[in-house]
C-alpha cells in the first residue's frame, strides 16, 4: 500500500477570520510570541545587514593601495560577515525553539478541548458518524494549527519583512528603479502564484480523492479478509483495487503537470527580474555610478528575496488546506449536543432506587414514534424484566434512563426525581449497565474490569472476577488477567466478553443496576451460573432486565411485556400466564422450541 497523503483541501473560500478564534490557544505564553517576533525581527536584521557588509568587502578588496592597508580594511569586515551569520542562523534557531512550545501547547489544548467535546456529544452523533474520517479530521485540524503557525510565523511574516527593508534599502541607497523592479516582480510573482495555486487546487484534490479511495478500498478489503477467502475473490480485489490506483496514478500525472506549469512560471519571473537587476547594476557600474560591492549588494539582495518566495507556491497552498482543516475542526467544536444539563441541574440524590416511567413518549426521529405512553414503577429492591418481541422499543427504555436521550413526551423520575432536571453525571453514576453488546477497550483483561472503578483495589478486581465466573477462564490464559484483550475484545468469545461487563458493573456497584440480555452469549450452563451470581449481586439494588428468553427471568418481581412501543402487559409469571395474552404466547412458543431442542 502506498503512503497516504496528509495535505488535504477543498475548494472553499479562505476564511481568515478562523485564525482569530485560535488566538486563545496561543495567549497562554504571550511573552514568548513576542520574544519569539522579536529573534524573527533581529535575524532577517542581521540576514539584511550581510550584503553592505559583502559590498564593503568588495569594495576595499578593490581599493589601489598596499596590501597590508587592504588586509587592515578587510579583516574586520570579514569577521562581521560570520557573526552577521551566525546571528541570522542562531536568532532564527532561537525564535523556533521558542515558538515551537507555543505551538505544541496550542495543538494539546485543541486536542483536549476536542476530546472532551466529542465525549459530550450525544449518542446520535456517534451512531451516524465516520470514525476514519473524524480521527483524520481532527488530526489534520490540529496539525493544520502547527502548519498555519509555521509558515504564517516562520515563512510569510519573515519574508514580508525583508522584502519590506530590502525594497526600502535599495530605494534610500540607489533610487527608484532597483526598488521599482523588485517590487513589481515581487507582487507579479505572488500574484502568479496565488492564482496558479487557486487553479492547481483541483488537481491536489482529485489526487486527495483517489488517494482516500484507494486507501479506504484496501482497508475494507483487507478487514473482509475472510470473507474474501470465503468467495475465493483474491483476483476480483485485486481488479476493483487496480482499478482504483489507476484513478490515482492519472490524477498525480495531471497534478504533476500542474506544478510543472506552476514552477515554470514562478522561474520565468525570477529569472526576468534578476536579469534586469543585474542589467541595471551593470549599466550603473559602467556609468561610474555604482562600484563592483554595490554590484555584488544588488545580485545579493535579489537571491536573498526570490530564494523564499520559491516556496511561495506551496506555502500559500498549505495556508489554505491548513485553515479549511482547523475550520472543519471549529465546526466540530461548534456542534452542540442534543442533551445538555440544564442551567439549574441538579445533582441527583438516590437513596432506595425506585424508578418510574410516567406517560413516557419517544421517538428517534419525527416522523417514527418508537414508545408511547409508557408508564410503570420499579420498586426499589425489586427485580423487574421487559420482554417483547425484538423492535418493540425494550433498549429504548434503557437509553431514556441514562438519558442518552430525554423522553419527547412524560418523565422518568429515580427516587420521585426528575432526571431530566439533573445533571447527566449524577443520573448516570447511580445507574450500572450490562449492554447487548460488549465492546471492551485494546488492553489487558484486568484493565478492562478495573474500567468499571478505576480506583479498585487487586481484591475487589478478583472478587467481581469471581462474582462474575470468569476466574476458571483466567486461570487458563498464559498471561493470566494480563492477557490483552484485542481491538475491540476481538480476542474474547461473545460470552466471555459479556461476563467482563457483568464483572466490571459489580465493581461500580450502582444502586440501580440494568442488565440488556445480559446472558444471551452465554450457553444454557454458564447462563444458569451467571444468573444465581446476578441473583447474589443484584440483592438489595434495583435490578431491570430485559431478556429474550422468559425462562431467565420467571422469578421476577414483575414483567412487562412491550409490543411496538406501548406496555401490552404487566405482572408476575403466574400472573400474566393467567392472562392468556401475549406473554402466554410468548411463553409457549418458547417452551415449544426448548421441548424440540
Ligand atoms: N438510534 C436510532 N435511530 C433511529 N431508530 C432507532 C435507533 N435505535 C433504535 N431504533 C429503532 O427503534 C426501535 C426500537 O428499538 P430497540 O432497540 O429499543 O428495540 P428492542 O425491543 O430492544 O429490540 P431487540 O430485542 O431486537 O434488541 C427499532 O425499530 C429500531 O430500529
Amino acid at each position: 500500500m502506498r503512503p497516504s497523503h496528509s495535505s488535504p483541501s477543498d475548494d472553499r473560500p479562505v476564511n481568515w477570520r478562523i485564525l482569530a478564534k485560535l488566538w486563545p490557544y496561543l495567549k497562554e505564553f504571550k511573552t514568548r510570541v513576542w520574544l519569539a517576533i522579536g529573534c524573527l525581527v533581529a535575524a532577517k536584521v542581521a540576514s539584511v545587514w550581510l550584503p553592505f557588509v559583502l559590498k564593503d568587502t568588495v569594495d576595499n578588496l578593490n581599493l589601489d593601495t598596499t596590501k597590508e592597508a587592504i588586509m587592515a580594511a578587510t579583516l574586520g569586515l570579514i569577521v562581521a560577515y560570520g557573526v552577521l551569520r551566525l546571528a541570522n542562523v542562531l536568532f532564527g534557531e532561537i525564535r523556533d525553539t521558542l515558538f515551537g512550545r507555543v505551538t505544541e501547547r496550542a495543538m494539546r489544548r485543541l486536542g483536549l478541548t476536542v476530546f472532551n467535546h466529542l465525549h459530550k456529544l450525544d449518542l446520535d452523533f456517534h451512531l451516524s458518524r465516520q470514525t476514519g474520517g473524524l480521527s483524520r479530521d481532527i488530526e489534520r485540524g490540529t496539525s493544520g494549527v502547527s502548519f498555519l503557525m509555521r509558515f504564517l510565523i516562520f515563512n510569510i511574516g519573515p519574508t514580508l519583512l525583508e522584502i519590506g527593508m530590502v525594497v526600502g534599502l535599495l530605494f534610500y541607497n540607489y533610487g527608484a528603479s532597483f526598488a521599482v523592479v523588485i517590487f513589481v516582480s515581487v507582487v507579479l510573482y505572488v500574484f502568479f502564484s496565488m492564482k496558479a495555486t487557486d487553479w492547481r487546487t483541483k488537481y491536489v484534490k482529485q489526487v486527495n480523492q483517489a488517494d482516500n479511495a484507494t486507501t479506504s478500498r484496501a482497508i475494507d478489503s483487507l478487514l473482509n479478509f475472510e470473507t474474501v477467502k470465503y468467495f475465493n475473490n483474491e483476483k476480483f480485489e485485486a481488479n476493483r483495487y487496480d482499478v482504483d490506483l489507476e484513478q490515482w496514478e492519472t490524477a498525480r500525472r495531471k497534478n504533476r503537470l500542474s506544478l510543472f506549469a506552476l514552477n515554470g512560471g514562478q522561474a520565468f519571473i525570477i529569472a526576468g527580474a534578476m536579469t534586469s537587476m543585474m542589467a541595471l547594476a551593470a549599466i550603473n557600474v559602467a556609468n561610474g555610478k555604482m562600484t563592483i560591492g554595490d554590484f555584488v549588494l544588488v545580485n545579493a539582495f535579489t537571491m536573498q528575496i526570490f530564494m523564499p518566495l520559491n516556496f511561495l507556491g506551496f506555502v500559500y497552498r498549505e495556508i489554505r488546506g491548513s485553515l479549511t482543516n482547523i475550520e472543519n475542526l471549529f465546526t466540530l467544536l461548534a456542534k452542540k449536543p442534543a442533551i445538555v444539563d440544564r442551567a439549574d441541574a441538579k445533582e441527583l440524590n438516590v437513596t432506595k432506587g425506585q424508578i418510574s416511567f410516567e406517560n413516557v413518549g419517544f421517538s428517534y426521529h419525527e416522523d417514527r414514534r418508537i414508545l408511547k405512553n409508557v408508564n410503570f414503577v420499579v420498586k426499589a429492591g425489586t427485580k423487574v424484566a421487559v420482554v417483547g418481541e425484538s423492535g418493540a422499543g425494550k433498549s429504548t427504555l434503557v437509553k431514556l434512563l441514562f438519558r442518552f436521550y430525554d423522553p419527547t413526551e412524560g418523565c422518568i423520575k429515580i427516587d420521585g426525581q426528575d432526571i431530566a432536571l439533573h445533571t447527566q453525571d449524577s443520573v448516570r453514576r447511580h445507574i450500572g449497565i450490562v449492554p447487548q453488546d460488549t465492546v471492551l477497550f485494546n488492553d489487558t483483561l484486568y484493565e478492562n474490569i478495573r474500567y468499571g472503578r478505576p480506583d479498585a483495589s487487586e481484591l475487589e478486581i478478583e472478587e467481581a472476577i469471581k462474582l462474575a465466573h470468569l476466574d476458571t477462564f483466567v486461570t487458563r490464559l498464559p498471561d493470566k488477567g494480563n492477557t490483552q484483550v484485542g481491538e475491540r475484545g476481538l480476542k474474547l468469545s461473545g460470552g466471555e466478553k459479556q461476563r467482563v461487563a457483568i464483572a466490571r458493573t459489580i465493581l461500580k456497584r450502582p444502586p440501580i443496576m440494568v442488565f440488556d440480555e445480559a446472558t444471551s452469549s452465554l450457553d444454557s450452563q454458564s447462563e444458569q451460573a451467571i444468573l444465581s451470581a446476578l441473583r447474589e449481586i443484584a440483592k438489595g439494588h434495583t435490578s431491570f432486565m430485559i431478556a429474550h428468553r422468559l425462562s431467565t427471568i420467571v422469578d421476577a418481581d414483575m414483567i412487562i411485556v412491550m409490543d411496538q412501543g406501548q406496555i401490552a402487559e404487566q405482572g408476575s409469571h403466574n400472573e400474566l400466564l393467567k392472562l392468556d395474552g401475549l406473554y402466554t404466547k410468548l411463553w409457549q412458543a418458547q417452551q415449544k422450541n426448548s421441548d424440540n431442542d
